[in-house]
């Protein structure tokens, strides 16, 4: 049958998409990665400072996710930190794949490969980057695609489920429509773009002990990582 966005969605999917793309890394925080150190540490550093601002960044980006604020405060929280490494994650994919002039993919793949990481989590890492950059998303798909990982209603802690379960259900049908529009000769684009939700979950789990290792060797992260991380 014939699939069609409703004026809504329309409404919808550009409040999202222009708050995503209104919310990104100063540039010149950004810039950073090209400075010319790269020892372990100086690129731990410059991680942490790019994963501080990114924290920031989703922060200010969420609150305009239409009904995240009407949610429980509390909720909310929950699903700031429950989401925050997958839609760094993301983020981070759409880096490496913007291809840029500015040339920050190949610096940024440097200093992730040097900064401490062990290659067991380094390969699965690099592998959801590829996978991300063959689906080739228009930015409405990456900005909803970001929103759906948020609203993910299953998060530890989060108290009323059934209200953050209806809103990523209108987010999902939006995509799942957009999905078919923009991808018309893949009729299964949608199932390989929610498949990356599950490999963003198992990347999750890598990151916990990608933190335990960085601690174990006294590694120091900031506050706003500490709170959103439960870490220190
Ligand atoms: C604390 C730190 C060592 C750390 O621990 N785990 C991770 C991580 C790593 Cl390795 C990989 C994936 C996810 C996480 Cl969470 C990190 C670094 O996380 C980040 C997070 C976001 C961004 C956005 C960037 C970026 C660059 C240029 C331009 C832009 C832009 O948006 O324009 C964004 S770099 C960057 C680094």
């Amino acid at each position: 049958e014939k699939v069609e966005i409703t004026k809504e969605q329309q409404a919808l999917m550009k409040i999202i998409t222009d708050a995503y793309n209104r919310h990104q890394i100063p540039q010149d925080v950004a810039k950073k990665l090209l400075q010319d150190q790269y020892s372990a540490e100086e690129n731990f550093l410059l991680l942490t400072e790019m994963a501080t601002s990114q924290v920031q960044v989703l922060v200010e980006f969420t609150k305009n996710i239409p009904g995240f604020l009407s949610l429980d405060r509390e909720d909310q929280i929950a699903l700031l930190k429950g989401s925050a490494v997958e839609a760094m994650f993301l983020r981070s994919a759409q880096v490496f794949n913007r291809k840029t002039p500015s040339g920050h993919t190949e610096v940024l793949e440097e200093r992730i490969r040097k900064s401490g990481i062990s290659e067991e989590f380094i390969t699965p890492m690099f592998n959801f980057y590829k996978s991300i950059g063959e689906l080739h998303m228009v930015q409405e798909e990456q900005a909803l695609l970001t929103t759906v990982t948020i609203l993910t209603p299953d998060r530890p802690y989060v108290k009323d489920q059934q209200a953050v379960e209806r809103l990523q259900e209108t987010i999902l049908d939006v995509l799942r429509k957009l999905c078919v529009l923009q991808h018309p000769q893949e009729p299964q684009y949608f199932a390989r773009l929610l498949g990356r939700l599950t490999e963003l979950r198992t990347l999750s789990h890598y990151h916990t002990e990608m933190l335990a290792s960085w601690r174990m060797n006294d590694h120091k992260f900031t506050p706003l990582l500490c709170e959103i991380w439960d870490v220190q």
